[in-house]
């Protein structure tokens, strides 16, 4: 069987993090293992307490996993911290680790910060390089890019390029938060070619967790052999399915829903 490890913090509400990720191994048919950075008091309506774990728990685990488990890919989310982020680069290169999806997750749709602000520099120079595919959505890509505005389908291509030669073989562009169009367009480049990935923007609120899920999802077809164009395709089937059934449990922002392409025989194409 393939695996897929995840390095993130833990969503004690169920809908991204960890518990994101892991279900999205389990759905994508790979063998998920974990490293948790921090554990988040976190539900549908916010971010309740950050509380981050120590660089000897978090270098214990990912010890843990490496060194007997091993992994056919790795997905990194919340790191919370410079140090944080400079320990998982270590131990990724120490490892060999060569399919990294970079999740370089910021801030919580509710607002709250899960990387403090000095880190962006060492997300940027120590992190970015290694990646297989990096997925940052539009605040996270302008944030990479020193607060740049990106607005539309060309600024998001424009930010692919420049953010991919900071070092990652690729990287995909989240258009989640695209105002005011009616598909949801994410754009990836390889270092040679753009790709388009296209879908109606469904209109729901629920929608806690879905850069989480498309990050592992990505993380898990690479586990399995796909190539990066390949992988984000079938990612991108697979959110799409998994926010048109998404769950309304909790008062605020649901989670998306992680079986929905097996419950509703969608295919994955
Ligand atoms: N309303 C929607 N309808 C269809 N697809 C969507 C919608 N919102 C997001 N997506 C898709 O979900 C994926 C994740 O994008 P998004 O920009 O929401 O990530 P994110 O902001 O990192 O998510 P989060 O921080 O909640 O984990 C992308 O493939 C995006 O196109
Ligand atoms: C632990 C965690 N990681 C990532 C996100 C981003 O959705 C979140 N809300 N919580």
């Amino acid at each position: 069987m393939y695996k897929a490890m995840t390095i993130a913090g833990s969503d004690s509400g169920g809908g991204a993090g960890i518990q994101a990720d892991l279900k999205t191994f389990q759905e994508r048919n790979v063998f998920g293992t974990s490293a948790i950075t921090a554990l988040t008091a976190q539900n549908t309506l916010g971010v309740q307490g950050v509380y981050p774990q120590s660089l000897e728990c978090v270098e214990a685990q990912v010890d843990a996993v490496l060194s007997d488990i091993g992994t056919d890919a790795v997905k990194t989310g919340m790191l919370f911290s410079a140090s944080l982020i400079r320990l998982v680069a270590n131990k990724l290169d120490e490892y060999q680790v060569n399919n990294l999806v970079i999740d370089p997750v910021m801030i919580a749709k509710g607002g709250a910060p899960l990387l403090q602000e000095e880190a962006v520099v060492e997300l940027r120079e120590t992190l970015l390089p290694l990646g297989k595919v990096v997925t940052p959505n539009l605040p996270e890509a302008g944030k990479i890019l020193d607060g740049r505005k990106i607005e539309t389908i060309e600024e998001m291509e424009q930010a692919a390029k420049d953010i991919q030669a900071m070092g990652p073989e690729a990287v995909v562009i989240k258009g989640g938060h695209l105002g005011s169009e009616e598909r949801s367009v994410d754009v990836l480049y390889d270092g040679e070619r753009f790709f388009h990935y296209d879908s109606e923007r469904i209109s729901t609120k629920h929608t806690h967790g879905t850069g989480c899920t498309f990050s592992a999802c990505i993380a898990a077809e690479l586990a399995k052999g796909k190539n990066i164009p390949e992988a984000v395709k079938i990612a991108k089937y697979y959110i799409t399915a998994a926010i048109r059934y998404s769950l309304n449990v909790g008062n605020g922002i649901g989670p998306t829903n992680h079986s929905a392409y097996r419950l509703h025989s969608l295919s994955v194409k």
